[in-house]
């Protein structure tokens, strides 16, 4: 298949895991017989820098046409003055709105050759396997913000169609995996949180096969960590996603491990790793990219529709994960480089025949 991938490296480590995630897709390419094109543009702090605009106007019309958009990461110190009038990180919520990707979804594995970097023991760790579903459009990211000299609001909104459709997206997911959703939310406090609550009530009707439960997202905070396997498919609201997602992220073994895709209605996904432009190591050739590249597979899932494809990678993350090398966040010596070179030879002792034919329809 012909592919058009928009990639915005952005800020701080996202460019060196930006070319991780690149050379694997490539590498993909070549085995599978696939053609990738891919167009790079700026968003965030370097755009800031170069055009005064966080997300502008030729990216955004770039990623409208692209098949899928891959993105490293945004911010840094040098654009987190509390009083500045442009933020890299608004580029970043721009573009999900603007393509409209509401869910979010961050799956967390653990796998076994980390156990050691996990704050979890080994019983516990064993069969963790979650799929948060983060709503990414709604919420205290979106709401109206005041600022005065002495106080300031951000607007936590909802509407019912905003809460219906990332619910619905969750509870499909569930029915492929485990048939078990966890809500997420503070009911006991928030009216959106209530909303939220009797919504996805409603909707889990729809879906007498899957099994629902709601949990408080404070009590979730604690037993994420106490109890990470009774968990399948995990709903929540912006903000409260953003926070457990980093905590699930601990439990993997590093916050450089764990991918996301961005999905809407519409065909353009938004691919990037959970973390951060990491501005303590940036610069340094020594992030992990195993996050950037497994965002990677997920491109390849859910926006070109090749599942093979993204197996694969992920085989091959997981064989390096169990024979190194190691980078410095799992107290290995490996650049990010040398991560990606192991990942993409890896790639070779998992292929199958089917994998290395791809649309060709060879034999
Ligand atoms: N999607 C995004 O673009 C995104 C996500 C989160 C944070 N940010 C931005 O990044 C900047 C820095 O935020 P922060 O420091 O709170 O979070 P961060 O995720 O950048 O870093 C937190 C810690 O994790 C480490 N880390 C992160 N990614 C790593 C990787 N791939 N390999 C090894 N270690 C890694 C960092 O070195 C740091 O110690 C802020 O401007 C923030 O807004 C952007
Ligand atoms: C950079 C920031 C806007 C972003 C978020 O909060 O959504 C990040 O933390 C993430 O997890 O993707
Ligand atoms: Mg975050």
């Amino acid at each position: 298949m012909k592919a058009r991938i928009v990639t915005l490296p952005g800020d701080g480590v996202g460019p060196e895991v930006t070319d991780a995630a690149v050379a694997v897709l490539k590498a993909v390419a070549e085995r599978s017989g696939h053609t990738f094109e891919f167009e790079s543009h700026a968003i965030g702090g370097c755009a800031i820098d170069a055009t005064g605009q966080p997300l502008p106007a030729s990216t955004l019309e770039a990623c409208k046409k692209a098949d899928a958009v891959f993105l490293g990461a945004v911010g840094g110190p040098k654009w987190s003055d509390p009083h500045a009038k442009v933020r890299p990180e608004q580029g970043l919520l721009a573009l999900r709105a603007a393509l409209g990707v509401f869910a979010n979804l961050r799956p967390l594995q653990v796998h076994p050759a980390l156990a050691s970097f996990s704050p979890l023991k080994n019983e516990k760790l064993k069969n963790v396997d979650v799929l948060f579903v983060r709503e990414l459009t709604g919420g205290a990211y979106f709401g109206a913000k005041t600022r005065t000299e002495d106080a300031a609001t951000d607007e936590c909104k909802y509407t019912v169609a905003e809460i219906e459709r990332v619910t619905h997206r969750a509870f499909e997911l569930a029915r492929d995996r485990r048939q078990h959703v966890t809500s997420v939310d503070k009911a006991n406090v928030l009216e959106t949180s209530r909303l939220w609550r009797s919504t996805v009530q409603r909707i889990a009707a729809d879906y007498p096969d899957v099994k629902l439960e709601h949990q408080l997202v404070d009590s979730m905070a604690m037993l994420l960590l106490t109890q990470p396997s009774r968990y399948d498919v995990v709903v929540t609201e912006n903000l409260f996603g953003d926070i457990l997602t980093d905590e699930a992220a601990a439990l993997a073994g590093s916050l450089g491990l764990l991918p996301s895709a961005s999905l809407g209605a519409g065909k353009v996904g938004l691919y990037e790793p959970i973390h951060g432009s990491a501005p303590d190591i940036a610069g340094k050739g020594i992030a992990n990219p195993l996050g950037a590249i497994l965002s990677a597979a997920l491109l390849l899932r859910h926006s070109l529709e090749l599942e093979i494809e993204a197996t694969t990678v992920e085989a091959a993350v997981a064989q390096v994960l169990s024979n190194g090398p190691y980078s410095r966040d799992l107290s290995g010596n490996a650049t990010t480089t040398q991560l990606r070179d192991a990942v993409i030879s890896a790639l070779d002792d998992v292929a199958t025949p089917a994998f290395l034919c791809g649309l060709r329809a060879c034999g």
